[in-house]
């Protein structure tokens, strides 16, 4: 389980979180909505170690961020922009941030996971520099997998993607939710948090002002209460 705990996060005179509380279950996908600065980023930088919170705490299957480094490996990130060497080619970058993540693996098996990733195979050899954001991201999603991660924070995930990279993306998010991976995204995206989401949090000014399973809401419905809440 990802937890947050009362996070609060003071940037000098900003309060960017304000007691944020969640929690994101193995096989979860919970997509935090909100407008630019709602906090949503400072909560995935504190999951990934970046920065520390003021106060409250982030646990990663119980166990907190502060008192255990290494619970970070349970953890993979993808960006709005996956950045990746762009003279490598997809397997060559999988290889690459694989062994630094301590694992090393055949190319048969880095094959695998890129398929499992949905790049198209045509491209497995092929410089980055030479790929589609969409591609990038699939690569990004690979590395994830080739971690073994059991929870992947994703930071906007779906700006700039097309609607067929669109639809991919969301095919292999349910694909990793279904074998356990749990997933939290923040997005502004709100047609495909609910088409992707399991739960569905809406922040406003560092609070979490709430939160709802996707099954009990529609684009529309979650659109009209998005625009009221915020
Ligand atoms: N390093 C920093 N120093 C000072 N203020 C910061 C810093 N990082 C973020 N902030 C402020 O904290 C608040 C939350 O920012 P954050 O980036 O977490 O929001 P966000 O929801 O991710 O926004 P966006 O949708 O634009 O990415 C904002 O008011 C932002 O200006």
């Amino acid at each position: 389980m990802l937890e947050a705990k009362k996070l609060v996060m003071r940037y000098d005179e900003k309060l960017a979180l304000n007691e944020l509380s969640f929690s994101v279950a193995p096989g979860e996908i919970f997509c935090l909505l909100g407008q630019n600065g709602a906090g949503k980023t400072t909560t995935i930088n504190i999951f990934l170690g970046l920065i520390k919170p003021t106060f409250g705490d982030a646990l990663i299957n119980n166990t907190s961020i502060k008192e255990n480094h290494s619970i970070k490996n349970f953890i993979a990130y993808i960006p709005e922009i996956v950045q990746l060497y762009g003279n490598l080619s997809g397997l060559e970058n999988l290889d690459f941030f694989s062994r630094l993540a301590g694992f090393k693996y055949t190319e048969q098996e880095l094959s695998k996971y890129l398929n499992k990733a949905n790049l198209q195979p045509e491209a497995f050899k092929k410089k980055l520099n030479t790929y589609s954001k969409g591609m990038r991201q699939k690569v990004g999603i690979a590395i994830a997998l080739a971690k073994n991660a059991s929870y992947i924070l994703m930071d906007e995930p779906t700006s700039g993607l097309d609607p067929k990279a669109s639809v991919e993306f969301a095919t292999v998010c349910k694909e990793l939710s279904a074998n356990g991976v749990g997933i939290l995204m923040a997005t502004h995206d709100i047609f495909n948090a609910v088409n992707i989401g399991s739960k569905i949090g809406i922040m406003r000014e560092g609070t979490l002002v709430h939160q709802t399973e996707t099954s009990k809401i529609s684009a529309q419905e979650l659109q009209d209460l998005y625009i009221k809440t915020i």
